[in-house]
Formats: structure tokens, C-alpha cells, sequence
């Protein structure tokens, strides 16, 4: 791009990059992760989990295929994962302004423009990504004209800030579902709208607990798990009942520490579409979609529950199931938009333990 101003991306421990801008000329502050997903910037930046992240590209050119228009699919948006970005940043090596695409409505810098967030290129994002693995995802902040002060986003009730205020209904299905949403993907709905449900879309601090559902899910969203204390505490009401609970990403994590368990966070998280995961008691593994940085400690599991998933790459919990009751949750995304879709069949073993706990009531 031609013409493009200067500005700088700045890492707590010092590390100072030069770069130019797209996208708003304006600075951020937020927690440095990267991604090395090949495409789907679109889904990404409009992902609730990643609130408050300045996002690191490793995929060498960021833009070219533009960005879709909006479009809905029974209300919600039928390809982006909420309503608006929720990036703090973006960093990528080579921007393209440039884009084709047949659903292409706009270039990426347009769309990040229209959201006031900063874009910064010309950044060897590979580089960039060995000091984020040696030294694990840190805070830091795009500069433009004004300085920013850092500021560290898991120490903010993100969820609080990304979650509805109120409960919509979706679908006529025969199975009542509750989503707690604590800043869930669209494709989340998606799935199960596809599937013979009604969906009850609660705000993440709702008490779920006086619905008459069948089974209850549990969204994916931003931050540290710890800060959700309300969700947590309805959900230990629910986990003494048997009805199917099924939780995703964040929603692991909410079932671990209800269930007495706790989490940590990992050195620089797990970002991707290829991440491998193992079937626990089983020699099957699965490519899936992830983006987390923070994960249910296995070890501290209580005895009634276990590890369902395991990663591949690093040995950590990428879900856990109880022992006896039908209750799981993926670490990982099976809904995966963008990414592999393997994973999908998981909705449809929820709603099969849904339908035998209404059929043995
Ligand atoms: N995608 C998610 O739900 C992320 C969960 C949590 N915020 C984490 O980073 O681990």
C-alpha cells in the first residue's frame, strides 16, 4: 500500500518493531497472540474469544480474498462469528489491499477502519511468533500518533463485556437447549439450528438453572474462565442434576473449575486450524480448529471426571467428560468455521445423550 504512515508495535519486554499502518491510524493496547491459520480472518476477528488480543498473522499475506458481506441466516450473521471485530489489532507481513473474492464486499483495512481498530504490516510476523513462543504471549500495544498504557485484558470480566443482556429464542426443534452465551460464535447457533432443537441464548451471569431444558450448552468466550463466578456457580446447580451438559473452549474450562477442578494459563496457547487431539482410550486422533489460552489443569480433575481429548503437540486437556453422567466438553472448536470439521459429529452425540435422558425420564 502506497503512502501508508508509520507506526510501531511495542512488546512489554522492550521489543520495538517498526511497520506501516491500514486499517484505523489509531493506537491499542491488548495481549500479543498469534495465529498460524492459512485463512479465515473474517471468522477470526469477529470471534468473541479474541476481545482484547492484538492478533499476529503468521500466514504470510493477509487480505487478499477481502471481506464477505453481510448476510443472515435466521437472524444471526450466516458467515461472520458476531456482530462486529472484537480484536484489540491485527499484525501481518504483507497486507493486500488488493482483494478478489466472489462474496468479497470490502478490502480487510475498510472493515477494520469502520471498527476503529489498527492494522499494522510490514512486520515479520514469523520472527515475531519465535519471541512469542520463547517467551510466551505478552502485552503490548500498536502506537500511532498518541501513546497507549499497556494493559493485560484477563484481568478485565471480558465476558461480561461481549455477552447479550437478553435471552433470545431460536428454532422449534424438539429438544430444548439453553446456550449460555459468554461470547459465543455464530456457528455455534448454526450447528444447532441445523439439528432438531429450540435454543434458548441466555446472557452468561443468567440463571439458567429455573428453565425446564433438556440439555444445557456452554459458549465458548473471552478471558480468563476464572473471572465467570456466576456461571460457574449456576452451572455446580446443574452439574448436581443429570440432564446432557456440553461445553466448548471457554465452556471446558467453566465445566473444569465448576466441577472442582482449575485451570492455568499456557505459555503462548494454542491458535490454529491443524491442532492435533487424541481420543482418550482410543489410538484416534482428530485435526481441529483451536484458540485458547488457557486450559483445564487434568491433574486436578476430581476423581468422577477425566480427560476426554488430549493434544497432541503438548499433552494438555482438550476436553473432559464425567465418568458416569453426560456431561463433555472440546477444549477445541467441533464447529470449526474456519477449519477442519471432524469434530461436528460432537453436537450430534449432545443431542443423542439429550434424547436418551428424555426417553429414560
Ligand atoms: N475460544 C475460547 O473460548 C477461549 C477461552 C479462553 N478465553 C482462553 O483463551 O483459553
Amino acid at each position: 500500500m502506497e503512502n501508508a504512515k508509520s507506526v510501531k508495535l511495542i512488546l512489554e519486554d522492550g521489543t520495538e518493531i517498526q511497520g506501516q499502518s491500514f486499517g484505523a491510524f489509531t493506537s491499542a493496547a491488548g495481549e500479543v497472540v498469534f495465529s498460524t491459520a492459512m485463512t479465515g480472518y473474517p471468522e477470526n476477528l469477529t470471534d468473541p474469544s479474541f476481545a482484547g488480543q492484538i492478533l499476529v498473522l503468521t500466514y504470510p499475506m493477509v487480505g487478499n480474498y477481502g471481506v464477505p458481506g453481510e448476510e443472515l441466516y435466521e437472524s444471526i450473521s450466516k458467515i461472520f462469528e458476531s456482530d462486529k471485530i472484537h480484536i484489540a489489532g491485527l499484525v501481518v507481513n504483507y497486507y493486500s489491499e488488493e482483494h478478489s473474492h466472489w462474496n468479497a464486499a470490502k478490502s480487510l483495512g475498510d472493515w477494520l477502519k469502520e471498527y476503529n481498530i489498527p492494522g499494522i504490516f510490514g512486520v515479520d510476523t514469523r520472527m515475531l511468533t519465535k519471541i512469542l513462543r520463547e517467551k510466551g504471549a505478552m502485552l503490548g500495544k500498536i502506537v500511532a500518533e498518541e501513546d497507549v498504557e499497556l494493559h493485560d485484558p484477563n484481568q478485565d470480566n471480558l465476558v461480561a463485556q461481549v455477552s447479550p443482556t437478553q435471552v433470545k429464542h431460536y428454532g422449534n426443534g424438539q429438544h430444548k437447549i439453553v446456550l449460555v452465551d459468554c461470547g459465543t460464535k455464530t456457528n455455534i447457533i448454526r450447528c444447532f439450528l441445523q439439528r432438531d432443537v429450540e435454543l434458548i441464548r441466555v446472557p452468561w451471569d443468567y440463571d439458567f438453572t429455573k428453565i425446564d431444558y433438556d440439555g444445557l450448552f456452554l459458549s465458548n468466550g473471552p478471558g480468563d474462565p476464572k473471572m465467570c463466578t456466576a456461571t460457574i456457580g449456576h452451572l455446580q446447580t446443574a452439574l448436581g442434576q443429570d440432564k446432557p451438559i456440553f461445553g466448548i473452549c471457554l465452556g471446558s474450562q467453566l465445566m473444569g473449575l465448576a466441577a472442582g477442578g482449575d485451570t492455568f494459563k499456557l505459555k503462548y496457547g494454542h491458535r490454529s486450524h491443524n491442532q492435533p487431539v487424541k481420543l482418550t482410550g482410543t489410538q484416534r486422533s482428530y485435526i481441529t480448529s483451536q484458540n485458547h489460552g488457557f486450559a483445564v489443569d487434568t491433574d486436578t480433575l476430581p476423581a468422577e471426571w477425566t480427560m476426554l481429548f488430549e493434544n497432541l503437540n503438548d499433552g494438555t486437556c482438550e476436553g473432559i467428560k464425567h465418568k458416569t453422567k453426560p456431561f463433555f466438553s472440546t477444549q477445541f472448536h467441533p464447529e470449526a468455521a474456519g477449519g477442519p470439521e471432524d469434530t461436528e459429529y460432537l453436537f450430534d452425540d449432545f443431542l443423542k445423550a439429550v434424547a436418551e435422558h428424555k426417553a429414560a425420564k
